[in-house]
């Protein structure tokens, strides 16, 4: 049995970086503990209150970020936080060697429904500011509070992934995780098909024609609205997410954001095989303008990306 711990001293010398990802493994248990109490709590409603980005924050929203917060400002070795919650990067310890970047409660609209969420974490060398291409990842990771909780860690090797047990440990259950290049499966909100590009339309009706079709194949439709639970899927079993850019989201430059969910998400389906891409561009090498910016996402099975962007190359 390998736990976390043993993991991350087999991936890397940097003890620094290890106990990042500790920390935020240990800020993640803690939420798990408090998700499973929330309903009889009564904390999965409202804040009242709105993030920058204006968005309404779920109490638990609020309540994620300060157990994040807590574990990184225990933590001598991070030197800044960016949160999806917090409007400013937070300067933490002045020694610090390492930025984290956090959606500390992912998919939280499906709070109410006992529905897969999750952590999203990235982590990245203090160089100049939080400011840095997903490329410059020194490692990055999600939590997804489902049936179980999963941690899926990627530092520069394999995509690993870690259950948390009874005892509150990280026990490895996937030590390389591999993404299928080949799938029938794809994941896009269908509801925004009037606001789609000519591209995402164009894939998306190729699939839906199924085996008689150009894509000569029968595809399946799948969307969780949770990303961790969507890339999680496409994780163990192959697929293709999509939150394109839209006419909707257009001057926005996406929904999904650079720093806490498209990079470190590229980041774990790339080491397990994946694709990722803007529709133009690996998601990896955006160069970032603002913390909260937001990037059009695709990623996924290699040839399901690919595919995708051969009709971006071609409109
Ligand atoms: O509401 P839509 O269009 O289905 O969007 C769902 C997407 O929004 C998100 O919920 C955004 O994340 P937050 O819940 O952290 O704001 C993603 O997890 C998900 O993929
Ligand atoms: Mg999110
Ligand atoms: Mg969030």
């Amino acid at each position: 049995m390998t736990d976390l711990a043993q993991w991350l001293s087999a991936q890397t010398d940097d003890a620094d970086l290890g106990k990042a990802i500790l920390s935020m493994a240990a800020a993640g248990a803690e939420i798990a503990a408090v998700l499973r109490e929330a309903p009889i709590a009564g904390q999965t409603g409202l804040a009242g209150s709105d993030n920058v980005q204006g968005e309404a924050q779920k109490a638990l929203d609020v309540i994620s970020n300060d157990i994040v917060l807590n574990h990184l400002e225990a933590n001598a070795a991070i030197s800044i936080l960016v949160s999806e919650e917090l409007d400013e990067a937070v300067e933490l310890s002045s020694q610090g060697r390492l930025i984290v970047a956090t959606d500390p409660l992912d998919g939280s609209s499906n709070l109410d429904l006992n529905v897969t969420v999750g952590t999203i974490f990235s982590v990245l060398a203090n160089a100049g500011g939080p400011l840095q291409k997903g490329r410059a990842q020194l490692a990055a990771g999600y939590v997804a509070y489902g049936p179980a909780t999963s941690l899926v860690v990627r530092i520069e090797g394999p995509t690993s992934i870690f259950n948390l047990s009874d005892r509150g440990e990280w026990v490895q259950t996937v030590a390389d995780a591999k993404v299928p290049a080949a799938s029938g499966e794809f994941a896009i909100n269908t509801a925004r098909e009037r606001f789609w590009d000519a591209a995402t339309t164009g894939y998306v009706r190729e699939n839906i024609a199924g085996e008689t079709g150009p894509a000569g194949k029968r595809y399946n439709m799948r969307w969780v609205g949770s990303m961790v639970a969507d890339v999680h899927r496409i994780l163990m079993r192959g697929g293709v997410f999509l939150y394109p850019l839209d006419s909707e989201t257009v001057t926005k430059g996406g929904r999904l954001r650079l720093l806490y969910e498209a990079n470190p998400m590229a980041w774990l389906v790339q080491g397990a095989g994946g694709r990722s891409t803007t529709g133009t561009q690996d998601i990896l090498e955006v160069e970032p303008v603002d913390i909260h910016q937001r990037v059009p996402v695709i990623l996924g099975s290699a040839d399901e990306v690919k595919r995708v962007e051969e009709w971006y190359e071609r409109e």
